[in-house]
């Protein structure tokens, strides 16, 4: 695997919720990362952070990840910055510490580096003040789970160089987040603005009396917050202004902010009584499990969500999850062409793992997901014989005509898969393959599938020979299978013999 991102060394100072959350991500982009926090538990709070991001990540995508960068606990926060570089600062949100950890960055970092800081509202040029090298100091304001949720507020200062910025958001983009730079340097930037506003008037009600925590959410989560993990605010109120879109939307329920439907900017005095009602109710909501069981909760459901967005929109991808599909076609093409093949045996094309939303009402992987692995199989295959995105672009590939899939065994969430495929016969137009499906570490076999596929011109819709070239890359690999037993469930077919009608009275 090439590198994916223009960074190799990136320095966390804070390990806690959102440090911990930079470090996996940084980790898992195959960056090496140096950590520097003060507080005595911070390796194993980090440790456990990085086991449920991996956990979440191999849910989450079966691309050719980079090898895990070297992760390093620093006794110093000078020896950490000193060769990052990208330092990300997310020490609590106080404005006098933040200022203080930012000027000892400063004056260990190499002067290139850059410099984030993860505040949720703090302003950048507040954050400048002092610095020898204001230039390179921007806002990074992540979204907790980092790992997980790509978006990044990319805010500048008044002292912040546009080069800064522009070295930021390429490095986000290539480690698969989304650095959405910020025109201007306001508190709480957009994000955290808007969810200030919800948050108070949350707090209002529960103050209130009008509902409890618990049903607050089940407000959100049944209903626009699954608006909004797709289609944001605005796009999803033009559809609701119906046919005559955004102007009668404004029309019909502008004039509706002037009554006295919110509590408007007024804030709540978090006194004990409040702060012990919330934290009771938010007690009982929890039902026992745990800050981690939630985290993997929460992570299973943002997989499949993002999963899901990444089949919209007829397959093309949406929102989030096309910004997932396109990161997993940069990992495709970045990984190495040939990942150690042994043409002597069948090739071992996948590795995977079993993600929540494979899992049907019987407790295990659905049958239709057996055969999305073994098509990324056939997928992987094609590419090693040169049919890439390029390839199908101008006009050729493989369909397939012909599928025999068998289940043997069953596989449960978060196991591992591994898929071979052997060549069974080839010639100008056909590919007869026959792949083998292994789950767990003692690599039971649980499936196979027996395919044909046709080369295709696509333009004209009919089978055509394919190109030496290909035919050429094809050959040794064909060659070889050739000389590699049939495997015995090869030519099967769907053989039960039909019992005889019983005769009926
Ligand atoms: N928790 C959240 O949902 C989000 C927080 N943020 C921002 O991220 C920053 C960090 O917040 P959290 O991670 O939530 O706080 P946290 O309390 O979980 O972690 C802060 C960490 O900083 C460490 N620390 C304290 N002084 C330090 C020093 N001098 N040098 C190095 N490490 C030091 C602490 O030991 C602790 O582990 C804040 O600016 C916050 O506004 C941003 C997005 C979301
Ligand atoms: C509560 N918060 C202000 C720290 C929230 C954020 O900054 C972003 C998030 O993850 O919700």
């Amino acid at each position: 695997m090439t590198h994916l991102s223009p960074i190799s060394r990136a320095a966390c100072i804070g390990g806690g919720v959102i440090g911990g959350g930079w470090i996996a991500r940084f980790l898992l982009a195959g960056i090496d990362v140096t950590v520097f926090d003060p507080h005595p538990e911070a390796q194993r709070i980090v440790g456990e952070v990085l086991a449920n991001a991996e956990r979440a990540y191999g849910l989450l995508t079966n691309a050719p990840l980079p090898p895990r960068g070297q992760l390093r606990f620093c006794a110093s926060l000078a020896e950490a910055v000193a060769d990052a570089e990208w330092v990300q600062e997310s020490v609590p949100e106080r404005l006098d510490l933040k200022r203080r950890v930012l000027a000892q960055i400063d004056a260990a970092a190499p002067p290139d580096a850059l410099l984030g800081s993860s505040t949720s509202g703090l302003k950048p040029s507040d954050l400048q003040e002092g610095l020898a090298h204001p230039e390179r100091l921007f806002v990074a304001h992540p979204y907790n789970p980092v790992y997980l949720l790509p978006l990044v507020e990319i805010v500048g200062g008044q002292a912040t160089a546009p080069a800064t910025i522009a070295r930021a958001k390429t490095v986000l983009d290539a480690i698969g987040m989304k650095g959405v730079v910020i025109a201007r340097e306001i508190e709480a930037f957009v994000g955290d603005r808007l969810l200030e506003a919800l948050w108070r008037e949350a707090l209002w009600l529960i103050k209130d009396d009008i509902c409890d925590v618990e049903t607050l959410d089940d407000v959100i989560r049944y209903s626009f917050g699954l608006r909004w993990a797709q289609m944001g605010l605005f796009q999803t109120y033009r559809i609701a202004g119906g046919e005559a879109g955004m102007r009668h939307f404004l029309a019909q329920f502008g004039p509706c902010l002037q009554w006295p439907w919110t509590k408007l900017t007024d804030v709540v005095d978090l006194d004990e009584t409040l702060v012990e009602k919330i934290g009771a109710q938010s007690d009982a909501q929890a039902a026992g499990l745990s800050i981690r069981e939630l985290e993997r909760i929460r992570d299973e459901n943002l997989v499949g969500i993002v999963q899901a967005l990444k089949a919209g929109n007829g397959g093309e991808g949406w929102g989030a999850g096309r910004l997932l599909a396109d990161f997993e076609r940069r990992l495709q093409a970045k990984a190495e062409p040939a990942i150690a093949i042994d043409v002597e045996a069948p090739l071992a094309l996948v590795e995977t793992r079993v993600s929540p939303a494979w899992i049907d009402y019987n407790g295990h992987m659905t049958e239709h997901r057996y055969l999305q692995v073994f098509g990324d199989a056939t997928d992987a295959l094609l590419r090693l014989i040169g049919v890439d995105l390029a390839y199908v672009e101008g006009g050729h590939s493989y369909y397939t005509v012909e599928t025999h899939l068998r289940h043997l065994g069953e596989a449960k969430l978060g196991e591992t898969l591994r898929a071979t495929c052997q060549i069974l016969a080839s010639d100008d137009k056909r590919l007869h393959l026959f792949h083998r499906l292994f789950a767990g570490p003692d690599g039971r076999e649980i499936a196979t599938a027996e395919h044909m596929l046709l080369h295709v011109d696509t333009h004209a819709g009919r089978a055509t020979p394919a190109p030496a070239e290909l035919l050429s890359r094809l050959a040794p690999l064909a060659g070889a299978h050739a000389r590699l037993p049939a495997p015995p469930a090869a030519g099967r077919a769907v053989g039960q013999k039909r019992a005889p009608l019983a005769a009926t009275a």
